[in-house]
């Protein structure tokens, strides 16, 4: 019988604290003993990386939002088969920097190419592997934008410089998502301090983990 680990995977608007907070996370966990492996979306493994890059560039201005939405699935789809679930069958704790519902909440919700229209071509390719638990890095997109421009080094992908209205959008259909999947997300209040909002991600994911152990 195959061993079944778990998967966590984090969402939220530009400049959440995402990848922050989740990385302290991946690393305290494995110092308390879990086989954690941490990876990310679009990304993780060498053709969605180059996906992401196609996806992200800032000169592909005149990218169709269909267009968008299935080369999201494509390198979702990748990553999946490649890390994921080979790393799951081993029985590890996988932490994904975004997954299906950044589709859903950006190009299911914002875009306006609708929720379910999206689900259903991550279901073709996806399956049935769902993250185990969700956190929602939840903050005002000013917020998470005026944190990221702080950092003139880190450069504006094609997303970020999408307008506000647009990352608003994105903060309204994650928040629809909490509604739709209330077991699977948990919101977390992503103003608040980083040491802050580490405690509180850290108290939701030991109390799953002491669940299934
Ligand atoms: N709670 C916090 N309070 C203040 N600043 C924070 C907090 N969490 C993270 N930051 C800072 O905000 C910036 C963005 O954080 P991070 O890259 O982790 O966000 P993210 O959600 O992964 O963003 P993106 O999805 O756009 O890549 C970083 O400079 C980080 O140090
Ligand atoms: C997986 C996924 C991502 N996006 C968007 C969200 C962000 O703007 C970028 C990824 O950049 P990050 O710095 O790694 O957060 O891509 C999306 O629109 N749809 C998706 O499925």
């Amino acid at each position: 019988m195959k061993k079944k680990g778990y998967f966590i995977s984090s969402e939220g608007p530009e400049g959440a604290g995402k990848t922050t907070v989740m990385n302290l996370l991946g690393n305290k966990l494995i110092e308390e003993g879990y086989d954690v492996v941490m990876t990310r979306e679009p990304g993780g493994i060498m053709i969605s990386e180059k996906i992401r890059n196609i996806i992200l560039d800032n000169k592909h201005t005149m990218m169709d939002s269909r267009t968008e939405a299935l080369l999201y699935a494509a390198a979702r789809r990748q990553h999946l088969v490649e890390k994921v679930q080979p790393a799951l069958e081993e029985g590890k704790i996988v932490i994904c920097d975004r997954f299906i519902d950044s589709s859903l909440a950006y190009q299911g919700y914002a875009r306006g190419i609708g929720v379910e229209e999206i689900l259903a071509i991550n279901k073709f390719a996806i399956g049935s592997t769902m993250p185990d638990k969700t956190i929602l890095f939840d903050i005002e997109p000013s917020v998470g934008l005026a944190r990221i421009n702080a950092h003139d080094d880190r450069e504006k992908n094609r997303l970020d410089v999408e307008s506000l209205a647009f990352h608003q959008k994105v903060r309204e259909g994650y928040l629809s998502l909490v509604d739709k999947y209330p077991e699977r997300i948990e919101r977390v209040d992503a103003s608040l301090s980083l040491e802050e909002v580490l405690k509180k991600v850290y108290k939701v994911i030991k109390r799953e983990l002491e669940v299934i152990r």
